[in-house]
């Protein structure tokens, strides 16, 4: 399953997000470093073509697709020469596929920052910096373990040391290599390295309850606004604490609270949506009367990977996928006219499978 880590600074409101996310009960508390162990949830992505196909083929069971979001220690200045968790928070950070960057926006004299004073640039200045110098160490270390191989002029090994190099050379300038333009080859190899400063990330503003209704008045998220516009990052405006109390309510509560707030709908889906486009997931469907299911893939599966999702031996034994797109479904109003009207395509093995395919396989073993 793919991860989404949460991170950030001790006591900006990560555990206090992960909970109303995953609806865990993990430790949030006013103090830094409440958090130790990583807290790991699964998170259910809410699709309303779920919903939608669920009136067609209403089956006995819908089940919404899932990934993992891990509540991470908070970092501080130094971690990656040992400070505070130190290593053991970066460790964590490197089995990630995506950052959700916590960034505390929200003043509230009662909750310490681990710094005396609220400024989300300077948060996120600390976090970059301890990234950059992590990835500079293990870059260098890697580099070094080239040496050889690039004496006997290893073609490979030449390549990847200048990758190295101009990934260095971008750290050492405190600039994100996330933002520089490379090949598809060239992601390969650097996806080998397993860089925390090329994983994809987002900021999450963690504003007071206040602070939701007139965000433009907030000048801590306004700052977080200008500073990631520049870096090319998206930011999802939130307030953990308020998520969390909707969480913990009814469904039908949820919505005369969120009335209340003024607020459309939660926050925590816009996280959820934006982390999953974010690790480039996409959803397939699978559609009968026993049950209406959705599967997260990876931008750029095959039928037959797709096909393994489900079970390995759907992979082995692959012969075709009868595929209809949702939006085909919409258009021709039941699984039935679609057919009739040729839009239920026969899938090889090379079919690289869309977003909102509704999926069929056979197979045999
Ligand atoms: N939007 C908010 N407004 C006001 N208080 C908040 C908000 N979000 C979180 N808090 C409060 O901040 C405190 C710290 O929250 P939390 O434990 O979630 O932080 P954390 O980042 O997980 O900290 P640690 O790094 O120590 O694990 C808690 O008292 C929580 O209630
Ligand atoms: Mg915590």
């Amino acid at each position: 399953m793919l991860k989404a880590g949460i991170v950030g600074l001790p006591n900006v409101g990560k555990s206090t997000l992960f909970n109303a996310i995953t609806k865990a009960e993990a430790l949030a508390a006013n103090y830094p470093f409440a958090t130790i162990e990583p807290n790991v949830g699964i998170v259910f992505v809410q699709d309303k073509r779920l919903d939608v196909l669920a009136q067609k083929y209403k089956p006995k069971k819908v089940v919404p697709t899932a990934y993992e979001f891990i509540d991470i220690a908070g970092l501080v200045r130094g971690a990656s020469k040992g400070e505070g968790l130190g290593n053991q928070f970066l460790s964590h950070i490197r089995e990630v596929d995506a950052i959700c960057q916590v960034v505390r926006c929200f003043d509230d004299e009662n909750v310490t920052h681990v710094d005396g004073k609220v400024d989300p640039i300077r948060d996120i200045e600390t976090i970059k910096i301890e990234l950059n110098l992590a990835d500079i160490e293990s870059i260098e270390k890697r580099i070094q373990r080239l040496e050889k191989k690039v004496k006997t002029k290893s073609k490979e090994a030449i390549q990847e040391q200048e990758l190295l190099k101009h990934i260095k050379d971008t750290l050492d300038k405190n600039e994100s290599p996330r933002l520089l333009d490379f090949t598809e080859e060239e992601l390969k190899i650097i996806k080998n390295f397993n860089l925390l400063t090329m994983k994809p990330m987002i900021y999450i503003a963690n504003v007071a309850e206040e602070g939701l209704h007139e965000p433009e008045k907030n000048p801590h998220y306004q700052n977080v606004l200008s500073y990631a516009k520049q870096e090319k990052t998206e930011v999802v405006l939130i307030s953990a604490q308020v998520e969390m109390e909707i969480a913990s309510l009814q469904p039908e509560e949820q919505l005369t609270f969120l009335e209340a707030y003024g607020l459309e709908k939660s926050g925590l889906n816009e996280v959820i949506e934006k982390s999953y486009d974010l690790l480039g997931l996409k959803t397939y469907f699978t559609a009968g009367e026993p049950e209406v299911r959705a599967w997260t893939f990876k931008n750029g599966m095959k039928a037959p990977q797709c096909a393994g999702i489900i079970h390995s031996d759907f992979e082995r034994g692959f012969i075709k996928a009868e595929t209809l797109a949702y939006d085909d479904l919409i258009k021709y109003g039941t699984p039935q006219v679609a057919k009739e009207n040729g839009r239920v395509r026969l899938e090889g093995k090379d079919y690289v499978v869309k977003d909102g395919d509704i999926m069929l396989f056979r197979f045999n073993v």
